[in-house]
Order: C-alpha cells, then sequence, then structure tokens
C-alpha cells in the first residue's frame, strides 16, 4: 500500500512537473513570438553544421534565393554553414534597408577571409567601410572620375572601341565565320574602361605588340573565377582561412601580376609632364590627390591600385553580360527587333552610324536595354552588413548581421511587375501616345517612362549612397554597343532559331552558354 501511494506521488509528481514545464516552454516560446526584441526572421528547416546549403545546391545562387523567398516570404534567415544572413526579397522590405535605414545598412561584409591573400588590405573602395577614406572617394567618382563631364572627354574612346567591334564582326560576316559575341563583348567593355581608366594601350587582335589591355582582360577574369571560388571558403568559418584548395594564393599571384602592370603605367603617367585637356583620364585625376599635401585624405599608391581593381571587378564583365543578354532577348523576339531597328533606322537613317547623342531620340532602344537588365541584372545580389541592432517588418536584425538584397527576385517579384517572367519593352514606354507607328511624327520624349529613382522594383544599380557609380557609363556603353549590334548587322544563331536563355552560375549571371552568332552585315559605316 505505501509503495503505491509512494509511485501514485511519483507520478502526480511528475504530471504536475510535465504540465508547469510545457506552460513554461509554451509561455517562453510565445514571449519569443510577440517580443520583437527577440524574435527573428523565419528561416526554412536547417540541417546541423551545413545550415541550409542543402536548399541552395550547386545552383545559380540568386534564382535558389527566389525560390526560399516564394516559401518562406520576402524577409528570411539562412544559414550556409557559417555564414548567418538575411535575406531580402521584394521591394518594400528593400526599401526599409536601403532607404529608411540606409546608414545602418552603409557597410559590406567581407566576404572570405582574404587579408593574407590581398595585397591592398585596408585600400579596397567597394569593400571600404563607411568612413572619411570611402566617402572621399565616392564623392571623387561622383564628381570627377565618372562624372559625365569626364564620361564626355573619353566619347571619342567609346566610338572608337565600338568601330573596333564592328570591324572585327564584319571580318567575320565577310568570311561566313561564326563569332563568339560574349569575348567580343568584353573585349569591348575591357578596353573602354581601360583606356578611359588609365589610358591603356589596346592593339588589335591581330597584330603581335605588348598589349596591357589583354593582360589586364585576362587578369580580370581570373581574378573573377578565383574570387567565387574563393569566397564559397566563407561558409567554412576560420577554417577558410586555411586556404585548402589554393585560391587565395593563386589569387595573390595574379593580383601581383595586375599590381606590376598598374605601377608601370602609373610611373608613366608620372613622367608625363603635359597631360592636362582630352587625355586627362582617371589615373591622373588619382595622382592629382595622390600627390597633393592637403588633399583632405591622402591617398597612397595601394589605394590607387586597389580602386582600379574594384573597378575593372565591377564594370567589365557586368556591362558585356548586359549586351550579351540584351542581344539574347533581342534575337528570341523578332517583334522587337524590327521595331527597334525600324526607329534607329527612323532616327539615324542610313548615312551615319548611330552615335550618343541619338539616345534621346531612341526611346524604344533605352525601353529595350531596362527591360534586359531587370530580367537580367548582372550584379543580382547586393551585400550589406547592418552596423546596429535593428527592427525590420517586426523581427529583429543584430549588428553585424549581413544582409544581402536578391535584385534577381524583386525585379521578377509577380507582386510588382505583370507578367513578370516576359521580355516587355513596352512596359517602359508611355502607351497613352502609343499609336505603334514609327514614322518622324512622333513625341519621342514623353514615350520612355524613366521610373523614379525611389522606385524599388527596379534596382539594377541598387540604390543610394552605396549604389553604383558606373550606372551611366554602363548604360551609354549597352546602349550604344546594342543600337550598332542592331543597325549594322542581321543575327543568325548558331545551332538553332533560339538563343538558350539559360542562366549560368558566374558573378554576373551570365548565359550559361556562350552566344555565338553569324553576323550578316546589313549596313556598313565604313563604305560610306
Ligand atoms: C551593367 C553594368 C553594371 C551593373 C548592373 C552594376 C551594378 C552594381 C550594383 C548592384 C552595385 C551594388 C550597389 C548597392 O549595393 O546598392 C554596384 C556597385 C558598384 N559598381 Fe557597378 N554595376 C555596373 C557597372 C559598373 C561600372 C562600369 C563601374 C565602374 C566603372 C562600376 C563600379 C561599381 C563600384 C565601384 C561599386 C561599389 C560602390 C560602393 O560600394 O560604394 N559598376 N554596381
Amino acid at each position: 500500500m505505501a509503495a503505491t501511494s509512494a509511485s501514485m506521488v511519483f507520478y502526480i509528481f511528475s504530471w504536475l512537473s510535465l504540465v508547469v514545464l510545457t506552460s513554461l516552454l509554451k509561455y517562453l516560446i510565445n514571449k519569443t513570438r510577440t517580443n520583437p526584441r527577440i524574435q527573428t526572421p523565419p528561416s526554412p528547416p536547417s540541417l546541423p553544421i551545413i545550415g541550409h546549403l542543402h536548399l541552395i545546391g550547386s545552383s545559380v545562387i540568386p534564382k535558389s534565393f527566389q525560390a526560399l523567398a516564394k516559401l518562406y516570404g520576402p524577409l528570411i534567415q539562412l544559414r550556409l554553414g557559417a555564414s548567418t544572413f538575411i535575406l531580402v526579397s521584394n521591394a518594400q522590405v528593400a526599401k526599409q534597408v536601403l532607404k529608411t535605414n540606409e546608414i545602418n545598412f552603409i557597410n559590406r561584409p567581407h566576404i572570405g577571409s582574404t587579408s593574407e591573400y590581398n595585397l591592398y588590405e585596408g585600400c579596397d573602395f567597394v569593400f571600404a567601410p563607411y568612413g572619411p577614406y570611402w566617402r572621399f572617394m565616392k564623392k571623387l567618382c561622383m564628381n570627377e572620375l565618372l562624372s559625365s563631364s569626364q564620361l564626355g572627354r573619353f566619347m571619342h574612346v567609346r566610338e572608337q572601341e565600338i568601330k573596333k567591334l564592328l570591324k572585327s564582326l564584319m571580318v567575320c560576316s565577310s568570311e561566313g565565320r561564326e563569332c563568339d559575341l560574349g569575348f567580343e563583348l568584353t573585349t569591348l567593355t575591357n578596353n573602354i574602361l581601360c583606356r578611359t581608366a588609365m589610358s591603356t594601350t589596346c592593339v588589335d587582335k591581330d597584330k603581335n605588340s605588348n598589349d596591357d589591355a589583354a593582360e589586364i582582360h585576362g587578369l580580370v577574369k581570373e581574378f573573377l573565377e578565383l574570387g567565387a571560388k574563393f569566397s564559397i571558403g566563407d561558409v567554412l568559418g576560420p577554417l577558410g582561412k586555411l586556404d585548402l584548395f589554393g585560391y587565395g594564393k593563386r589569387l595573390l599571384k595574379t593580383l601581383t601580376r595586375f599590381d606590376q602592370i598598374v605601377e608601370r603605367i602609373m610611373e608613366e603617367h608620372e613622367k608625363k609632364s603635359d597631360n592636362e585637356g582630352e587625355t586627362w583620364d582617371m589615373m591622373d585625376v588619382l595622382l592629382q590627390v595622390y600627390r597633393d599635401p592637403n588633399a583632405q585624405v591622402r591617398l597612397t599608391r595601394n589605394h590607387i591600385k586597389a580602386f582600379f581593381r574594384d573597378i575593372f571587378l565591377a564594370g567589365t564583365d557586368s556591362s558585356s553580360v548586359s549586351v550579351q543578354w540584351t542581344m539574347a532577348e533581342i534575337l528570341n523576339h523578332p517583334t522587337v527587333l524590327k521595331r527597334l531597328r525600324a526607329e534607329i533606322d527612323a532616327v539615324v537613317g542610313s548615312t551615319r552610324l548611330v552615335n550618343e547623342s541619338d539616345f534621346p531620340n531612341l526611346p524604344y532602344l533605352q525601353a529595350v536595354v531596362k527591360e534586359a537588365m531587370r530580367l537580367h541584372p548582372t550584379a543580382p545580389l547586393s551585400l550589406r552588413e547592418a552596423a546596429e541592432d535593428f527592427s525590420i517588418n517586426g523581427y529583429n536584425v543584430k549588428s553585424q548581421t549581413r544582409t544581402i538584397i536578391n535584385i534577381y527576385a524583386i525585379m521578377r517579384d509577380p507582386e510588382a511587375w505583370p507578367n513578370p517572367e516576359d521580355f516587355i519593352p513596352e512596359r517602359f514606354l508611355d502607351d497613352t501616345t502609343n499609336d505603334g507607328v514609327y514614322g518622324d511624327h512622333y513625341n519621342l520624349k514623353e514615350r520612355f517612362i524613366k521610373m523614379s529613382v525611389n522606385d524599388f522594383r527596379y534596382i539594377p544599380f541598387g540604390f543610394g549612397k552605396r549604389g553604383c557609380p558606373g550606372a551611366s557609363l554602363a548604360l551609354t556603353v549597352i546602349n550604344l554597343t546594342v543600337a550598332a549590334l542592331i543597325q549594322c548587322f542581321d543575327w543568325r544563331i548558331k545551332g538553332g532559331d533560339r538563343v538558350n536563355m539559360e542562366e549560368g552560375s558566374s558573378f554576373s549571371m551570365g548565359l550559361a552558354q556562350p552566344l555565338v552568332c553569324y553576323p550578316v552585315t546589313c549596313f556598313n559605316p565604313f563604305s560610306l
């Protein structure tokens, strides 16, 4: 009997403990849910150690992130191995991060433990913290290095390089040869940037002489490939520092060669006595600041070299890949091609090559490029980091949380864009005046919808103080190249009627397959 009542007491006690514990647990969970101070954004179920890595796989990362956002919402928290971050996938949350709380999210996180392999440690620009150096350089970018007057000064460079491209394609055309448009376009954007930045020598492909631009092109390509592999080491946390696959050492080797070339070009600039006016390039501007004892920020040689490395990495591939996607979309949409060519014919005619001053009169061209950049942003993820604890959409975000804005998902969001997956340039034209007729009577300026800079549905160049300083240069090069390629050639696609639109996994999310075409000359500006 005593044993029975003892086990009864034990039984009741166990039950009571269970009830109390369950209630306590429920209370704590509820408290967590209702207290914005400790509630974190929703997160898909994760696995030990790897976190959500299995949900990303080896596919195109912005697309995998987009798929997760469809399931779990526009603000989620993810963990890839040792790296935790929040993922932003719609315009409303992006606005809160990029505008409402701009200063809190103005820094970028350091991805990859690069310090030992970075010759320019502490001199980076793209990853520089929000401080006097970054502010000084950004102002210099906007007011001088990439300003409209500086771009105007180098218009002849863009025209010359476009003509070089056209000549090379015309040779393919006359020989009935295919051309790898991707290769040709990356050579073009690299040459334009090299010459605008430091008047680098670029020789014609066939001539056998020292070609700095070609070598820089090769180094930038290598840097992007190695950088992508090396930054994956970030998921290993401190283990990433071990550089198990040797990518860090190879990065250092590539950077050392880049350093030698830029140092030589810098010395050549320093020896020049008369370098004002037409040829006053970015290197001249930066060396002037370097020599100025009263400059607001004292630049070192490493600052200048790191700046060039950064703009080559940010600006070469992104612009080339944007032209490739625009051409791929045009070739897959014959009605767009027809309308675009009709516009160019009407505005430019067949007595001269299209040029930059034609842009305001080519609204359809601008709409085509804009729509291609909506569907195919070549910098699909913007990386930011929260400086302080912060509440967003009712969730708490801790300081130093890495933040990824999925530009790709935002610009394809079905809540923001009708038929988001379709290529419809007309969405950027004002239909009230759209009579479908392209003659000399239509009011062109009214037709192109620029969209407000505060419209977060469309952010191919990011936003605000940390937004892309090369946007004007990039748009000028992309519009000019597309217009010239359409004005001068008919195109046959190698291996079929349509371009394969599969996306690749590179940083700039280019086409998975090279864009190989047969150009057929239909207008030769050199025979006039
Ligand atoms: C189609 C071409 C391009 C695209 C789509 C693009 C896009 C972007 C994006 C999305 C960002 C991040 C912005 C943010 O976090 O809010 C960025 C940053 C940047 N871009 Fe571009 N870009 C292009 C071309 C260029 C060119 C031609 C240059 C230079 C000549 C350039 C230089 C930079 C630099 C230096 C940054 C970092 C700015 C900072 O951290 O303050 N980009 N770009």
